[in-house]
């Protein structure tokens, strides 16, 4: 299985001076906790981080740090995430059918969800990692009043991995720049391609590392794990 990390943004929301993910978390940048997740993933074989060209030195220096045992190819970010995955797509690997795209701010995720979104190909052309909303969820007119409240059953906070048929998403990441669509993510692309998207089970703590305050999350949530786990290697042999 083919896995895209978009890995290119500038960390507005965190008040970086640099790329959110070269903040350490646990002694390792951010970053690095994303690749030993793929790492660690059976069905993850090859791996593309889409990053800003003057970021790649310093990637680099992580991925020698941790000596993964998967090939890992750097490509050139765009200036927004929806650029970036469209430069990832085209640089996909000729035999590329299926593809993860899983956020480097996501660096909580584990080996098993990505396996588990791996498997969710065997019943979608395309889907999303996601769990159920907890908070009731409001529509807000532009007077700042509340036009609508949406039935929280059917709501559901879209995470990454996000999978999909790579022709499939090409087609309609191109229909996307012809026709000007901004989305935050990819499955918007898919969904306004009138092609269904299925939910996968995702993981309350696969929170993407936006602010300071998810960082302080997931230095938690991390040194949780790192006690639980014990002297464990990070990287699975
Ligand atoms: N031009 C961009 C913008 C974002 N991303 C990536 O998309 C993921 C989700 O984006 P986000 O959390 O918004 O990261 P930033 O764009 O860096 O954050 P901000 O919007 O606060 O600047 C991140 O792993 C980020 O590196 C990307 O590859 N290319
Ligand atoms: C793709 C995503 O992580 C799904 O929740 C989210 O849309 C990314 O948004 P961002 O503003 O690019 O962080």
């Amino acid at each position: 299985m083919h896995l895209l990390i978009p890995a290119a943004g500038m960390g507005k929301r965190m008040g970086s001076q640099r790329n959110k993910l070269f903040l350490p978390l646990q002694k390792q940048p951010i970053l690095a906790w994303t690749l030993i997740a793929a790492s660690n993933a059976i069905a993850i074989d090859w791996i593309g981080i889409i990053a800003q060209p003057y970021d790649w030195e310093d990637i680099q220096e992580i991925l020698d740090s941790l000596n993964l045992s998967k090939p890992v190819q750097l490509i050139a970010g765009g200036d927004t995430r929806q650029g970036s995955v469209y430069n990832g797509l085209q640089a996909l690997p000729a035999n590329a059918v299926k593809v993860l795209i899983h956020d480097g701010a996501r660096c909580l995720a584990t080996p098993e969800l990505l396996d588990r979104c791996a498997r969710a190909f065997d019943t979608w052309q395309g889907f999303v990692a996601a769990i159920p909303v907890k908070d009731t969820i409001k529509i807000v007119d532009a007077d700042g009043a509340i036009a609508s409240t949406p039935d929280r059953s059917q709501l559901w906070a879209a995470q990454t991995p996000q999978g999909f048929d790579v022709q499939l998403l090409k087609e309609c990441h191109n229909q996307g720049k012809q026709s000007g669509w901004e989305v935050t993510d990819d499955a918007a692309l898919f969904e306004k391609c009138g092609l269904k998207v299925g939910i996968v089970e995702g993981e309350e703590t696969n929170l993407k590392v936006t602010t300071p305050v998810d960082l302080a999350l997931a230095e938690y949530i991390l040194q949780q794990r790192n006690l639980e786990s014990g002297n464990k290697p990070l990287i699975s042999s």
